[in-house]
């Protein structure tokens, strides 16, 4: 099977299964750094990203929005001096979806 980051996102839709825990196990080995929160009953992947300064924080942002476009899937960004946390889920199932870890994967990429 390809890299997580290189298969193709599904059209989310508000019937869409969520991710079980066995996919999550298995997910999750490609996005070590990643952590699965919960917030309001919502399971959401985050992760924090270190920079020297801001300007490079913004840079990294904006990469990640356009990454989110192109997917037509999108995260939480906020974006402070030196760092930038990252929080995907699936806003039509309120929780993961395959989704969200092949862009988190594509994060990654977009940090490397
Ligand atoms: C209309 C638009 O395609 C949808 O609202 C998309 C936009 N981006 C999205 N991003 C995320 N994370 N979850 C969604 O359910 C979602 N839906």
């Amino acid at each position: 099977m390809a890299n997580l980051s290189q298969q193709t996102c599904e059209a989310c839709s508000i019937d869409a299964p969520r991710v079980s825990e066995e996919e999550i196990a298995q997910y999750k080995q490609d996005i070590p750094e990643w952590q699965i929160v919960e917030r309001d009953g919502i399971m959401q992947l985050e992760r924090v990203f270190k920079f020297p300064n801001f300007q490079q924080a913004l840079d990294f942002t904006y990469k990640v929005g356009q990454l989110a476009e192109e997917a037509d899937h999108h995260p939480a960004l906020l974006t402070e001096w030196g760092k930038v946390t990252v929080t995907w889920w699936s806003h039509k199932i309120k929780g993961l979806h395959k989704n969200d870890f092949i862009l988190a994967a594509r994060t990654d990429e977009v940090a490397a």
